[in-house]
């Protein structure tokens, strides 16, 4: 019989939108019994350090700072490192010898992919966002494949490589079913509940309007389970130290189990990081999303105008954005179950929930070529 087994390295990181694509393609290549090993590379720095030993999958850290924007002389110390970095990637890759490369974005894959490339074995980037990110645009011309979600990202790829198969972690959260895990977190699963969260390392600015909304939450006839970010959490909790918070409200520092917590939500407001979006649209979860400024070309804001166009989200700018508009906007759909309703319907149709399924199929195409 042939053996139909992958031997797999994943990378990508810094940030959870970059890693939990990653870890839901590799349960998925477990659930169906096609990985043969698998090994994940990524810095010591980036959040995937902490989340993917976690996961008991095989980690190996190597040393790399970020791209700047243009290459030019002033990153003569970037280009080095960046060899240097390829240099270890290669060894790695020779030690593993894997059948294919996959690339989550996030500078850490630039080194890995760049080195797999030149090894001439199959490569494959996930490109999550509507807006391309500045190391899959390099890795673009390198690697075979490149999976997309946002069809308009295509153009910004050689054409021939590019294949839409959505964020594969929208397929681990479809098939979730809720759990009542929200008494982990000391609520109840009798009252409708907003979840708050700032992407995978927290925001300053949500966290500040949370802050301010607590007195008037605190009289809610809803729930909130409000993150902060683990960098976070010391100072909310010395900032909500002499205030009054009721039992209707929750603060955490990170949700490991965020798969299981999302069925349980009624309301998302958040950043519009690509991965969260392709959670909500997965689940058909109506949200509010406040896109963050701080991102190569603005994209978050173009990732929350493709559900805000569909009336499956309401947008604040990060402006706009305090401790009343976030009261204002969360009661507009807390207290209207029927907006809630349609919202989840137009957020479904946007969702593509055997997304790992169709990257799956293109890695298998690639390694059989
Ligand atoms: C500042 C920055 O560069 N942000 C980028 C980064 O964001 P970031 O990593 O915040 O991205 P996303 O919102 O896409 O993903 C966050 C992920 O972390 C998970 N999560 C979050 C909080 C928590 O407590 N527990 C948890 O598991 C979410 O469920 C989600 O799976 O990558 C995204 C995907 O390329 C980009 O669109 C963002 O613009």
């Amino acid at each position: 019989m042939e053996d139909n087994n992958m031997r797999v390295i994943f990378s990508g990181g810094g940030t959870g939108g970059h890693i939990y694509p990653a870890l839901a393609l590799i349960q998925r290549l477990q659930e169906r019994q096609l990985a043969d090993d698998i090994l994940y590379v990524g810095t010591q720095r980036g959040l995937e350090s902490r989340i993917v030993p976690q996961k008991q999958i095989a980690f190996k850290a190597i040393e790399l700072q970020g791209f700047k924007r243009s290459l030019s002389l002033d990153n003569v110390k970037t280009v080095e490192l960046f060899l240097k970095s390829v240099h270890t990637a290669k060894k790695m890759i020779r030690d593993f010898k894997p059948d294919v490369v996959v690339g989550t974005g996030g500078y850490v894959s630039s080194a890995v992919l760049y080195a797999a490339a030149r090894l001439h074995i199959p490569t494959i980037i996930n490109e999550q966002n509507s807006v391309a990110g500045v190391t899959n645009r390099f890795l673009g011309h390198f690697v075979d494949r490149i999976s997309i979600a946002f069809p308009d990202v295509a153009a910004q790829f050689p054409k021939q490589k590019v294949v839409l198969t959505g964020n594969p972690r929208a397929q681990q959260v479809a098939n979730m079913q809720p759990s009542d895990r929200l008494s982990d977190y000391h609520l109840t699963a009798d009252q409708p509940t907003l979840l708050i969260f700032g992407g995978s390392r927290g925001a300053e600015k949500i966290n500040q309007a949370f802050i301010e909304a607590v007195p008037a939450l605190n009289q809610k006839p809803y729930q909130v389970l409000f993150v902060s970010g683990r960098v976070h959490f010391d100072k909310i909790k010395a900032a909500l130290a002499d205030q009054k918070v009721n039992a209707n409200i929750s603060v955490q520092p990170y949700i490991n189990d965020m798969p299981q917590i999302l069925p349980e939500v009624a309301v998302i407001l958040g950043r519009a990081g690509a991965t969260s979006l392709s959670e909500i649209t997965a689940l058909g979860i109506p949200s509010i999303l406040v896109p963050s400024p701080y991102v190569t070309n603005d994209h978050q804001t173009k990732n929350a105008k493709s559900l805000v166009n569909q009336q499956a989200a309401k947008m604040i700018t990060e402006a706009e954005l305090n401790g009343q508009t976030l009261v204002k906007t969360a009661d507009d759909m807390m207290t209207d179950a029927a907006l809630r309703q349609s919202m989840a319907a137009n957020a479904k149709k946007l969702g593509v929930p055997d997304a790992a399924d169709r990257f799956i199929e293109v890695m298998q195409a690639l390694i059989s070529d």
